[in-house]
């Protein structure tokens, strides 16, 4: 009943010539999979939207981007809107990454406003919530995820079935950590159960997927449990032998 998504975040990096050899290189690797309830997504920096756009062909990948601005024009230098986005062709948008939470003090209230920018201009976004290590081991974390999921969901009402949830560890992120999967389980199971505070309905739909320090050798275990529906892989998506072994094992898991 629920997409199962795998997320490419290559965060600030990529260039020209590697942007080139990773499409050569998914495209060989995933050629000819079709599968009508996975999307496989890649978020490049948003500069090279428009040159992956072009070089993507019929292969079975979609684009996403790594933030979008809360406004939708005027005079905010820097910003790129979700119209912007979605003129580079990118289905998903990824918002309220916990690096743009701590490093550029995106609250919960500025994380909802952005959602709502994006389903706005048709753009699913991919909502980031996960508590630090010192939340998890004073007991908060339960709360601190609520609360970031609330903050949405009150601001979106009647539109929350359109949304992904990604649950991301904050201590798990690029340290090679990986919550173990009950943990993940665990947290997944807890993030449904606030989901369907709202509804029942959008609780069943919506994908929540995880993420952190993910690779090839932990996707399979991640992705057999019951409430993960699909990966948001970071430095291992800049490795297209490990980000295609992620996507191969999810193509055949279900
Ligand atoms: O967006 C991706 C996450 O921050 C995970 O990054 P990572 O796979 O390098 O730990």
């Amino acid at each position: 009943m629920r997409n199962r998504l795998i997320v490419a975040n290559w965060k600030l990096n990529g260039n020209w010539a590697f942007n080139e050899m990773m499409i050569s290189e998914l495209s060989a690797g995933l050629g000819g999979v079709q599968s009508h309830d996975h999307e496989i997504i890649l978020c490049p920096p948003a500069i090279y939207l428009q040159q992956l756009n072009g070089l993507m062909g019929d292969i079975p990948l979609l684009l996403g981007g790594q933030d979008l601005s809360e406004h939708f024009f005027g005079a905010y230098t820097g910003e790129v809107s979700g119209q912007m986005l979605k003129e580079l062709g990118c289905r998903y948008t990824l918002v309220g990454h916990s690096e743009r939470r701590a490093r550029h003090q995106e609250s919960n209230e500025l994380v909802a406003l952005k959602a709502k920018a994006a389903l706005a201009c048709g753009l699913i976004p991919i909502i980031c919530v996960g508590e630090t290590l010192e939340e998890r081991e004073s007991g908060k974390m339960n709360a601190v995820i609520q609360r970031q999921i609330q903050s949405v969901m009150e601001c979106l009402e009647d539109d929350i079935s359109q949304v992904v949830i990604a649950y991301e560890p904050i201590w798990a992120i690029g340290t090679g950590l990986t919550a173990k999967v009950e943990q993940a389980q665990e947290v997944h199971e807890f993030i449904r159960g606030v989901l369907r505070e709202y509804s029942e309905l959008s609780a069943q739909k919506i994908s929540v997927i995880y993420g952190g320090s993910v690779k090839a050798a932990n996707a399979p275990i991640l992705l057999e449990m019951p409430d993960i529906d699909g990966l948001l892989v970071g430095g291992a998506s800049l490795l297209s032998s490990e980000f295609l072994a992620i996507c191969l094992s999810s193509l055949n898991s279900k």
